[in-house]
């Protein structure tokens, strides 16, 4: 599924609405009816499961109760559909005699029906832009459900222009109750729900004024909110919550998905994220030169080719598969060497050869006996030394991949033995852990260029040091910042921490939602180092073997905390046994 910023979007918008000719006004009914039926579908399962922060699409009742998911459109509330239209038998009903005679069938709008009407009473928040617009043909279209709504402007609705305004006018005539805000403390208590239609894409800033003030009191209210497009008060591009920000149950986000409804903090603020579409064609962001993605299996193989299913060849031998080399561990911290080779088997790598400094060597003996150990020299006490890359090369020479970085340390020299592996190494490189570290204090855009890949794979602590900003400051634009060293420094980044970004060169870009916080754990990000070397020495480009290894990870940690039936108590290696 497409990710856009808001400008973008406003593009799709503008193309749609100059090219194609879809009336604006087309586009806001639609959305406005999407969000009334997502709204429906609420209020019919409210005590459904709900997880926040689960995209999904389509529209339907049937979302609720099954639970989150990767699935397309499903078919709209079709139980309900039987038990609300009177008189639209099933063949069972009608009998065994009456089947000779044609079948009536006939259906309602299912999507619009909902079961306990008289229990709700939604408040409508309505902006003075489009967002607001949106509002209030969703308002039209749940008092048409039978639902009591009353509209409540932020703003003079005097102020309201274009379609919004065409709006406006159909809700009045409509006799729908609208008041304008007038400042206070305004009490929500008698409603049973809130839809947040203040502000959309076009928001700029902190919400002000009557906008922050609204916000804030739906927020303190404890009602359900259901947000249109995004909640008001976060940025549709970052993902940054202004203060305040609508903490949404529900956001149905319109016509694609905006990338700061999925990076944190704005994705706690979602609640559930569906998608609807309104009217805008889909295949209108790939002509248009968009590849930004949430990270699907559909985008792994329709977009990035990626074959998920990781059919084998029959007569596939131990070579077909590939050789990772990882040069990782030392002393103290030699587990993570183990962890990240360890996973590049589980992965299925062909062979996996782990290069350690040779003092360790007999420590390591049957560590893992499917891996194959190699004297990396170093010193006396188990720690790397500069020299110790000519040694990491000449094994290098003969493997597909090779990984370096988790549990090095630093030690004497190691910008001059990292320099020697880069631009030696005729392989792709995953550099991981203390090798970003010692990356960060190089300057190494003068280095030899690299004819094959590059994977940097940073914890944001590592991108801080990496880009010389603080951690805070990578948070704020994940997918911004990791566009942007992608494209300048001709790496593909994977940017680590909840919802991992990954960036290439060319500006592609996937957002990856597997996995959950128990994966917080040492450790774990050396085995996502060893499964990308995997996947590379499978033959993966270096972008499908980055996003691919991302998300099995994510799946392989979400696998472990069911096994482990808690996702705290899930450690680095339950991950690795999960794959
Ligand atoms: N074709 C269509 O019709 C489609 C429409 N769509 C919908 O339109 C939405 C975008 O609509 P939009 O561009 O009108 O902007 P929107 O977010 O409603 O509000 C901007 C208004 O708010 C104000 N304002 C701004 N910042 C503020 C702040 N910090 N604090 C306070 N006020 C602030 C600003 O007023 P100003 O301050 O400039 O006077 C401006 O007028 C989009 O999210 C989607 O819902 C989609 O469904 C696609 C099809
Ligand atoms: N809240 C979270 N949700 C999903 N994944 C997470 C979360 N926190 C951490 N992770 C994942 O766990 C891994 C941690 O990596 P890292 O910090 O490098 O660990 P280590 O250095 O101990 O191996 C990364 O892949 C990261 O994306
Ligand atoms: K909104």
């Amino acid at each position: 599924m497409h990710l856009v910023t808001a400008e973008e979007m406003r593009r799709l918008d503008r193309i749609t609405i100059e090219r194609l000719g879809i009336p604006a006004v087309a586009l806001m009914e639609n959305a406005g009816r999407a969000i009334a039926e997502e709204i429906i579908a609420f209020c019919n399962h409210r005590d459904g499961d709900g997880a926040a922060g689960d995209a999904c699409q389509g529209t339907g009742a049937a979302r609720y109760s099954s639970g989150p998911g990767h699935a397309g459109a499903r078919a709209a509330g079709a139980a309900r559909e039987e038990a609300a239209v009177p008189g639209a038998g099933t063949a069972e009903s009608f009998g065994a005699v009456r089947t000779a005679a044609p079948k009536l069938l006939i259906s309602g709008d299912a999507a619009l029906m909902a079961g306990r009407a008289e229990d709700e009473h939604w408040l409508v928040l309505v902006g003075k832009g489009n967002n607001g617009g949106d509002g209030l043909v969703a308002a039209r279209h749940l008092s048409e459900a039978g639902i009591a709504v009353s509209l409540l402007y932020a703003v003079s609705p005097e102020s309201l222009t274009g379609e919004a305004a065409q709006q406006r006018d159909a809700a009045a005539a409509m006799g729908l109750p609208a008041a304008v805000y007038g400042g206070g403390r305004p009490d929500f208590a008698g409603y049973s729900g809130i839809l947040d239609a203040l502000l959309g894409t076009g928001a700029a800033g902190a919400p002000r004024g009557a906008y922050a003030e609204l916000i804030a009191a739906a927020n303190r209210s404890g009602k359900p909110v259901a947000s249109a497009d995004i909640p008001s008060g976060l940025n549709a591009d970052t993902g940054e919550t202004h203060e305040p920000c609508i903490q949404a149950a529900l956001t149905v986000c319109l016509a694609f998905l905006k990338r700061g409804l999925l990076q944190y903090p704005g994705a706690g603020h979602a609640g559930r994220i569906v998608v609807r579409s309104i009217g805008i064609p889909s295949g209108l962001a790939r002509e248009e030169g968009l590849s930004a993605y949430w990270l699907t299996p559909a985008v792994l193989e329709d977009v990035l080719g990626v074959d998920v299913s990781r059919r084998r060849a029959p007569d596939g031998h131990k070579g077909t598969y590939g050789h990772v080399l990882i040069a990782a561990g030392s002393l103290r911290m030699s587990g993570a060497g183990l962890i990240a080779a360890r996973a590049s088997l589980r992965t299925g790598c062909g062979l996996a050869t782990w290069a350690v400094p040779g003092k360790l060597l007999p420590l390591l003996v049957g560590a893992a006996p499917e891996l194959m150990l190699a004297d990396a020299g170093g010193e006396a006490d188990g720690t790397w030394n500069a020299a110790a890359a000519e040694e990491v090369l000449k094994l290098a020479g003969k493997k597909d991949v090779l990984a370096v970085g988790p549990g090095i340390g630093r030690f004497g020299d190691d910008k001059a033995w990292l320099q020697t592996i880069w631009e030696g190494a005729d392989c792709p490189l995953v550099v991981d852990a203390d090798a970003l570290n010692i990356l960060a204090e190089c300057d190494y855009g003068t280095w030899q260029g690299r004819r094959t890949p590059v994977i940097l794979t940073p914890h944001p602590g590592e991108m801080a040091r990496l880009v010389g900003v603080s951690t805070k400051e990578v948070q704020r634009d994940r997918i911004g910042l990791a566009l942007s060293y992608a494209r300048e420094r001709g790496v593909i980044l994977v940017l680590k921490g909840a919802h991992t970004v990954i960036a290439s060169p060319d500006g592609r870009l996937v957002v990856n939602t597997t996995g959950h916080p128990g994966m917080a754990t040492g450790g774990s990000g050396d085995c996502l180092t060893g499964i990308i070397a995997g996947l590379l020495a499978q033959g993966l480009s270096g972008f499908q073997a980055a996003v691919f290894g991302v998300y099995l990870h994510g799946l392989a940690g979400e696998r472990a905390a069911l096994l482990r039936g808690d996702p705290v108590s899930v450690i680095a290696s339950d991950i690795i046994e999960a794959l």
